[in-house]
This record gives structure tokens, sequence and C-alpha cells, in this order.
């Protein structure tokens, strides 16, 4: 079962369990944050009297997307900030707890795993923990996980006691997870508005239902995708945000595309070895770095520009020369690096996003899932499984022990 589209219209869920199982999550998970923020809620013993920084503990899936929205949509000064443990280098992650220095005694750890066994989820928490114990904290006491439920994480996390527990449910996948307690709590906590991120994705599913192709952006995504890459993957897709915030997209998109559409074979069980390979960065800063061989190298990829029609907010411009912002330069470099490429026959794509809004970042998560999905459609494949990354976990097991 496959309902991630239902956590932003729960409505769509199959059945009144599922939709109320869904309102309640959300709501619990507000309600959670706002007693966070306004401190009703707090560290047992930090002097600051409430928790001011949240560590997040996951891998893949369960850390990308609320990576990708923390750049893109935190305030310069959110109510807690936030930092990741994503990986099983000791060295970044004593890096990650020498940085909170003092400040452990308020943090909030949110430990993310949907199967709640990941080997790095689960070596960053062990490690979390004790450096907790040398500090003389209780770590149960700041603890919260994110996990399905009876999984080994949540019966850790119920056993020892933690702060909180939220639920991830089983017919969501990681690399879909953005709008379940994966996103929306860790956006909570940093008072990123996760209605409107929930409005802008539900908005975007509707938009995206039409059968009329003409009027769906993500099947026009997915055609474009096809067309370029002569639908087999012959072409990877280079993915430009011409907007510092959106930076950790390309990153974020990189799981999306590549765990959904990356098979060896197709629904009827012939090898077709599909994909589609994602890199990206941002511009106009790596347009110094790659526009070279985009322009003139081996014609490998197509292009996607993201381009955001506001800067600053109204009244903020500010003219370099008369009649002309640095926003004005931004826009300029995306449009000559576009026409540049398209005059030596490399193909891109364009996505005009008004502003960076919590709504339009929902908007934009969506647009991609609905685009993956129809895409899989299309190639006659699976979308929505990883056998590749799950027999890659069983050997990496076999190898420790
Ligand atoms: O949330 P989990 O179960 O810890 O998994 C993390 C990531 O690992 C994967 O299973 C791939 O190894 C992804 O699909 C997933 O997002």
């Amino acid at each position: 079962m496959v309902g991630h589209y239902w956590l932003r219209n729960p409505k769509l869920a199959p059945n009144s369990f599922l939709r109320l199982q869904i309102e309640n999550n959300i709501e619990a998970i507000s309600a959670f944050a706002d007693d966070v923020v306004g401190g009703k809620i707090k560290p047992p013993s930090s002097p600051e009297g409430r928790f001011t920084q949240i560590l997040s503990v996951g891998i893949g899936g369960s850390a990308l997307g609320p990576q990708f929205v923390a750049e893109a949509l935190a305030p310069d000064n959110p109510p807690l900030k936030i930092r990741f443990i994503d990986n099983t280098d000791p060295a970044g992650i004593d890096h990650q707890i020498a940085q909170l220095g003092s400040e452990l005694a308020s943090t909030l750890v949110i430990v993310v795993s949907k199967s709640g066994g990941t080997p790095e989820t689960r070596n960053g928490l062990l490690e979390v923990q004790k450096a907790f114990r040398e500090a003389g904290l209780n770590f149960s006491k700041q603890g919260v996980a994110i996990t399905q439920e009876n999984s080994l994480l949540d019966n850790t996390a119920r056993i020892e006691g933690w702060l909180a527990r939220f639920p991830m449910f089983d017919w969501v996948g990681g690399r879909t997870s953005e709008m379940s307690a994966v996103g929306l709590l860790a956006a909570a906590l940093q008072g990123i508005d996760i209605k409107e991120m929930l409005t802008g994705a539900s908005l975007m599913d509707e938009a995206t239902r039409t059968p009329v192709v003409k009027n769906n952006p993500a099947a026009l995504l997915a055609l474009c995708w096809y067309w370029a890459s002569d639908g087999v993957g012959s072409k990877d897709m280079v993915v430009l945000p011409y907007k510092d915030s959106l930076l950790l997209f390309s990153r974020y998109l990189q799981q999306l595309v590549m765990e959904s559409l990356g098979k060896e074979f197709d629904l009827d069980g012939n090898r077709v070895n599909q994909g589609l390979s994602v890199y990206g960065n941002k511009g106009s800063t790596d347009q110094h770095a790659y526009i070279q061989q985009l322009r003139e190298g081996v014609h490998n990829f197509f292009a996607t520009f993201i381009e955001v029609l506001r800067d600053r907010p109204p009244g903020h411009d500010w003219e370099l020369e008369p009649g002309v912002t640095c926003g004005d330069y931004l826009f300029g470099m995306l449009q000559g690096t576009r026409s540049a490429l398209y005059a030596n026959g490399r193909e891109s794509i364009t996505v005009t996003v008004q502003e960076v809004t919590p709504r339009s970042v929902g908007a934009l998560i969506a647009l991609y899932e609905r685009a993956v999905g129809i895409y899989a459609s299309l190639v006659n494949i699976n979308a929505y499984h990883q056998p590749g990354t799950d027999s890659s976990l069983y050997l990496l097991l076999w190898l420790l022990f």
C-alpha cells in the first residue's frame, strides 16, 4: 500500500481509521512542537530552561527531506536550531556533539528510522547516548523517536521511557516521508509553518491529477525526462536551483529519483536496468565550476533550472547600479547559461517558483514525487521498492558479523 499523498489530504485515505490516524498525528506534532517551543516541555537540567537545539539522527529518507527543508525554510533565528548526524563516521559525530558543547543539556534528540534498525542510525544513537552519559545527562528525557510501531527503535524508546514517540506508517516510503512526522516535527520545531507545507503539497497533488497532459506539470516533467533520456536513462539529470536556500534540493532528489527509478527489472520481469542519475548544485556559484563541460563537453545530461522570481521581500530591493539589483544578476546568469546550453543543443527544463515559502516547497516536493510516479509508469517499473539497497545492507551486515 502506497499512500504518502494521503498525508496532505487525509480525506483520500482508504478508510476512516487511517484518516484519523493521520489527522491526529499532525495535531500531536503541532501540539508537541508548540509545547517545546513555548517552554512547557523542557529539558531537565539546562540553564536555559528550554530546548534550544535539535540533533536529528537518521539517514537517507530519514534525513534528506528535513535537511533540505531546514536549509530552504528555517528562519534566520529559529526557536530551535537543527543539526544532523547522518552517517556512521565517528569524526562527523564527534564534530556535531562538540559543536553543541554545553548546549547538549538543551538539545532535543530526534532519532528517525522507518525500519528502526538501520545500522548508521543505531550507531549514531549509541554515540549520542554515550555523550549524554559522559555529560551526566538523562538521555531519555530529551530523546524522541520517529519510527514504525514495534520496531526495534520504537521498543527501545518505549522501554527507556523517552520523551515522545511519533509513528511512521508502513504505507509511506522513506524517500516520500517529508510530509510525515519525519519532516513535519523538525520543521515545526524550527518555526516553519507545516500546515502551509501540507497545503502546497496537496494543491500540487490536485493539479497533477488532471489527465490533460499539457495542464499536468508532473506529467510534463516525466515526459521531458523520458524524451531527454530516450526512455532508458541515457542522460543524467543535472538540477540547478538559482537560489542558495534550495541548495540541497538536488541531494534530496538524488534519493527520490534514483532509489525510485533505478531498477533492474520491469513489472513484467524483463531485465531493463532503468534509472536516471541525478546530480546538481546551485547557480550561479557552481556554473563557474561546471559550465565549461556542460556547454562543450560530453553531452550526457539534461539540465533542470529552478528559477525563483522573488529574491528579497517587497520594499527591500537595493539597486547596485541604476535599475539593476543583485537578484537581476542571478536571473541574468540563469538566462545566459540556459541560452548557452541551448545554443549548443543541450536540453533543459525550467521550473519556475514565485517565492521560496513553506507552500511552494511543499508543492515542489509533491511535484517531483508525482513526476517520479508517472515516469515509473511510463517505463513500467515499480517506483516504491528498493531491492538493490536492501540487498547491499544485508551484504554489509554479513561482512561485519
Ligand atoms: O528510515 P530507515 O529505515 O532508517 O532507512 C533509511 C534509508 O535507508 C534505505 O532503506 C536505503 O538503504 C532508504 O530507503 C531509507 O530512506
